[in-house]
């Protein structure tokens, strides 16, 4: 791995301000896994409150404008979510993709945006079932990496990769070690041909799609997997803890 692998809650949409208990526990208990960086994503209005309550773990947001300040009613920019605490900003989550019909363009935008606002960015990709199913998967994922790999001058610093495949977003599902081991090994030779060397192996490659407890050693102990991006599981500090413990114990494995 290239650095400590790196488990990230992403809470998507939820969460009051009585989740802020499970991120005092999330934190408490993180500073006992130093070997393991450990962030959760709240939504924009519990960034603020979550950064107050960390004192070991990152705080991210979900999401952020491309633009700067101005006439966008709903929208939050990137130096908004830095201002609130954020240091990394998530992007090109299928989610988004999907919902907000967001394009490469759109993504790259964001990026630079993020970037200058002193971000960091975990980079999401991932095929639907059916791309999969045509034999296609690895083609489009790499696809839309080269699209916004080039925005980054400085990887080491600023990227993160997460691989969810569409199809296990959710869903119980999650793709075999087999195939995750070969995706990642695709992207990790496109991160070398990109950076070298040297630049990219401090990027780490996330895997997101039903990571829970019960299978978070396996999956994290699969060759260039440097952590995970946890939806539903990072809900309950019990269960993302339970990931933490699997990242603790792949790393000494
Ligand atoms: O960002 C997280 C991913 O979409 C995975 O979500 P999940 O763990 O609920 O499958």
């Amino acid at each position: 791995m290239a650095e400590r692998p790196y488990i990230v809650g992403n809470w998507k949409m939820n969460g009051t301000r009585a989740m802020l208990s499970e991120a005092r526990a999330i934190d408490r208990a993180a500073q006992r896994y130093m070997k393991v960086e450990v962030a959760v994503a709240p939504p924009y209005t519990l960034i603020h409150a979550v950064h107050k309550e960390a004192e070991q773990i990152g705080v991210g947001a979900q999401d952020c404008h491309a633009g700067p300040e101005g006439a966008h009613t709903g929208d939050i920019n990137a130096p908004m979510v830095a201002d609130a605490g954020a240091k990394f900003v998530i992007l090109g989550h299928s989610e988004r993709r999907q919902d907000h019909a967001e394009t490469n363009e759109c993504i790259n935008a964001k990026i630079e945006s993020a970037i200058d606002a002193g971000l960091r960015v975990i980079l999401c990709c991932g095929e639907t079932l059916e791309t999969r199913d045509a034999g296609k998967a690895e083609e489009f994922v790499l696809g839309q990496l080269k699209a916004a790999l080039p925005k980054f001058e400085d990887p080491a610093e600023r990227l993160t990769v997460a691989y969810e495949p569409i199809w296990a977003i959710g869903t119980g599902r999650t793709a075999t070690a087999d195939d995750i081991a070969a995706m990642h090994g695709a992207i990790r030779q496109l991160l070398v041909d990109t950076y070298g060397e040297e630049a990219s192996a401090m990027v780490r490659i996330l895997y997101g799609g039903s990571v829970k407890p019960e299978n978070a050693r396996e999956i994290l102990a699969t060759p260039e997997v440097g952590g995970a991006l946890v939806g539903g599981a990072s809900l309950s500090a019990e269960s993302f803890l339970g990931i933490v413990v699997g990242a603790s114990e792949s790393d000494e494995s």
